[in-house]
C-alpha cells in the first residue's frame, strides 16, 4: 500500500509560474483526475510526481511501500504509446523488463499474465503497424503492469484515440480497476473521462496552476456507465470551474501564436 502526499507544490520555469501551492493527496487504490485548461501544468505537476524533477518548493511524499516485487513503483503511460516499431508485442513488454535485467522464465510468465489481463494474448507476435490505436494503448498498459507499479502516472492516455476507441478503453481501464484496484494519476482534457474514472478530481486553474476545486464522485466506478445522466451534472459543474480559466488561457495561446 502507497500513498502520495502532494504537499504545497510552487514551481516556475525562468520567467514562468507555473504551478502554485498545490497539495492533495493520492490514496492506494484510487484513482486522482487532473484537469484544468492548457499549459497550467499537469504535465509538470505529473513529471514531479514520478520524481523526473524537482519543484521550486513543496514536496512530493510517499507513505507506505511499493508492492512486493515492484520493479517500477511510478509507470507512466503517454498519450503516444511510445512503443517500438521494430519489436512486437511480447517484445515491448519484455523491453522494459530487459531494462530490469528479468529474462527468460521469468520475464515469460510475466508478459503471459499482463496480456491476459489486458485481454492481448491473441497480438503476442504482432508489430504495432498492424494493431489499431487503441490496441497500441492496451500495449502501453501491459508495458506498465509488467513493472508491478504502486502508481500509474497516466498522460492524456487516451486522447490521440477516436472517440469510439476510447469508450472501449474506458471499460476496460473501470475492468481492470474492478479487477485490481490500481492507484493512478490521471490527467485528462476530456471531462467524460474525468467523470468516469475519478474518484477524486483536481480541477486547476489557468497557469499558474492552483487547485480550484477537488471534486469528489462516490459512485462506485463499475456503475458509471449505466449511470451517464447523473454524472452529466458533475461534468457541468466541472465545466463551469474550467469554462472561464479555459477561454482566457486560449486567448494567451492565441497572443503567443
Ligand atoms: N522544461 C520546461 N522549461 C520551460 N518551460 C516549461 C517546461 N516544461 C513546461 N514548461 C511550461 O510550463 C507550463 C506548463 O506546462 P505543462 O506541459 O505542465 O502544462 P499542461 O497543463 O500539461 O498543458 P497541456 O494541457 O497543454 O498539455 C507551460 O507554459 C509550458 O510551456
Amino acid at each position: 500500500m502507497m500513498d502520495i502526499v502532494i504537499n504545497d507544490i510552487t514551481h516556475r520555469y525562468d520567467q514562468t509560474d507555473v504551478l502554485e501551492n498545490v497539495s492533495f493527496e493520492l490514496k492506494s487504490g484510487e484513482i486522482v483526475c487532473i484537469i484544468g485548461p492548457s499549459g497550467c501544468g499537469k504535465s509538470t505537476l505529473l513529471r514531479f510526481i514520478g520524481g523526473l524533477e524537482r519543484p521550486t518548493s513543496g514536496q512530493v511524499l510517499i507513505a507506505g511501500e511499493p508492492p512486493a516485487g515492484s520493479l517500477n513503483p511510478l509507470t507512466y503511460i503517454f498519450q503516444d504509446f511510445a512503443l517500438l516499431p521494430w519489436r512486437t508485442v511480447e517484445g515491448n513488454v519484455s523491453l522494459v523488463l530487459e531494462d530490469h535485467g528479468i529474462r527468460g522464465r521469468k520475464a515469460e510468465a510475466i508478459i503471459e499474465d499482463v496480456l491476459r489481463r489486458t485481454k492481448l494474448l491473441d497480438f503476442r507476435t504482432a508489430l504495432p503497424r498492424q494493431l489499431s490505436g487503441g490496441m497500441k494503448q492496451r500495449v502501453a498498459i501491459a508495458r506498465a503492469l509488467s513493472v508491478n507499479p504502486a502508481v500509474m502516472l497516466m498522460d492524456e492516455p487516451l486522447s490521440a484515440l477516436d472517440s469510439q476507441t476510447r469508450e472501449l478503453l474506458l471499460d476496460d481501464l473501470v475492468e481492470l480497476w474492478a479487477r485490481e484496484r490500481f492507484s493512478a494519476c490521471y490527467v485528462t482534457h476530456n471531462l467524460a473521462e474525468a467523470v468516469r474514472l475519478g474518484h477524486k478530481i483536481i480541477v486547476l486553474s489557468r497557469r499558474p496552476g492552483r487547485i480550484r476545486q477537488v471534486v469528489e464522485i462516490d459512485m462506485p466506478l463499475g456503475e458509471r456507465a449505466n449511470r451517464l445522466a447523473e454524472l452529466e451534472e458533475t461534468q457541468r459543474h466541472l465545466w463551469n470551474l474550467m469554462r472561464d480559466e479555459a477561454r482566457a488561457a486560449d486567448m494567451e495561446l492565441s497572443d503567443v501564436a
